[in-house]
């Protein structure tokens, strides 16, 4: 099998909770992800009762279970020791963090060296394509489905594969002179679309990177400002010469739907947006840009205007080679949902505001 397709069945594996096996330059693992495991299969992959847990380091930090390893870093995985009563929900309390403030974590837990720390980083990033909470049992030497490697993983959503699928003319509410085109890319199931507003003039088009919010985008949330930004960017756009409005896959800054509303539940407890990310072992922002420039790259676009209040925006453009002649600003007025959020992006992400 190839290592792209062996990436394609571990995805999938994953979301069906069965174990795959993942390779690194450091050594071999088998996973099986927590959420989808249930007694059965546990006794499966783990017969012994021998399997540790993977948790990523921002997890493990907020359990206080990193700072017993100097490997908290971003990105890199801790793996917790098995004990007695770390059963499947004791594991899956490790996992989620929906119950931390109503049930009391079990233990004692102890963090170890985490074996083959690069294939464990890349079976949290293939737990983020899934979907799925970043957390597993682990064995050294176990038996799985599927083998990836730890490279193919990495390679997932890497944009140098996407191609233009379609383009059709597409008139909407905010110009009706508009062409939709649609991108794939063989590696990945998204399909990120452009809406090109207006004829290209030879100067830089004024481009709207916009992340999909279903919840914003669709339902009107009140929780975001992603809906107004839409609308707002269609209308500047179809205002300025012309210009790109980029429809990224990137539900949730990367995470999934249905982490993001993992997120939102736990912003009901109290936690702000990066908070809340770290608590389910994500990243802040799982975001990567270099899928924007090579869309544009793709229309034929190398510099551009960009309407934006995120300055991780422009440097991830101008890191895979997307010049930004100018950062035209994005802010929309904040209501009572969305202050608290507005200002954590402010204060906390970056975002000029
Ligand atoms: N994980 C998570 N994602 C969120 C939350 N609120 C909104 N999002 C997602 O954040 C993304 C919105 O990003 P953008 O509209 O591109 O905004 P931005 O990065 O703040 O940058 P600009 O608007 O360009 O300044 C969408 O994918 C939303 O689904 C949240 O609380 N948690
Ligand atoms: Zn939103």
């Amino acid at each position: 099998m190839s290592d792209l397709r062996a990436a394609a069945h571990a995805l999938d594996a994953l979301r069906r909770g069965w174990p795959v096996r993942i390779a690194g330059a450091d050594g071999t693992i088998a996973v099986l992800a927590i959420e989808t495991a249930d007694d059965t299969r546990l006794a499966a992959f783990d017969a012994a009762g021998k399997a540790d847990v993977l948790l990523s380091s921002g997890r493990a930090a907020t359990l206080k279970l990193a700072n017993q390893r100097d490997a908290a870093t971003p990105g890199t995985a801790v793996r917790i020791e098995r004990a007695p009563w770390l059963d499947l929900p004791a594991a899956v309390s490790l996992a989620d963090p929906a119950l931390d403030l109503a049930t009391p974590l079990k233990g004692p837990y102890r963090a170890v060296p985490t074996f083959a720390p690069q294939a464990a980083a890349a079976a949290l990033r293939l737990a983020r394509l899934a979907g799925l909470l970043p957390a597993f049992f682990v064995l050294d030497d176990g038996a799985g489905d599927v083998t990836v490697s730890a490279d193919a993983i990495a390679e997932q959503d890497a944009p140098a594969r996407l191609v233009i699928a379609a383009r059709a003319r597409l008139p909407v509410e905010a110009a009706e002179h508009s062409e939709i085109v649609a991108f794939r890319n063989a590696d990945d199931a998204a399909e990120h679309v452009a809406l090109v507003i207006g004829s290209p003039d030879g100067t830089p088009p004024l481009v709207r990177l916009h992340s999909e919010c279903l919840t914003g985008d669709v339902l009107g949330s009140l929780k975001c400002d992603c809906g107004p930004q839409l609308h707002a960017a269609l209308h500047e756009i179809a205002d300025s010469a012309w210009g790109i409005l980029l429809y990224l896959r990137q539900e949730g800054r990367g995470i999934g739907l249905v982490n993001k509303l993992r997120a939102y539940a736990l912003q009901d407890q109290g936690y702000d947006t990066v908070d809340a990310n770290v608590r389910l072992g994500f990243d802040i922002d799982a975001r990567d840009f270099g899928v924007a420039a090579r869309m544009l790259t793709l229309l034929g676009q190398d510099k551009v205007r960009l309407l934006t209040n995120n300055p991780a925006k422009v440097a991830g453009l101008e890191a895979a080679g997307v010049t930004v002649v100018e950062r035209v600003a994005h802010k929309m007025e904040a209501n009572p949902h969305n202050r608290a959020y507005l200002d954590t992006k402010r204060d906390r992400t970056g975002h000029q505001l």
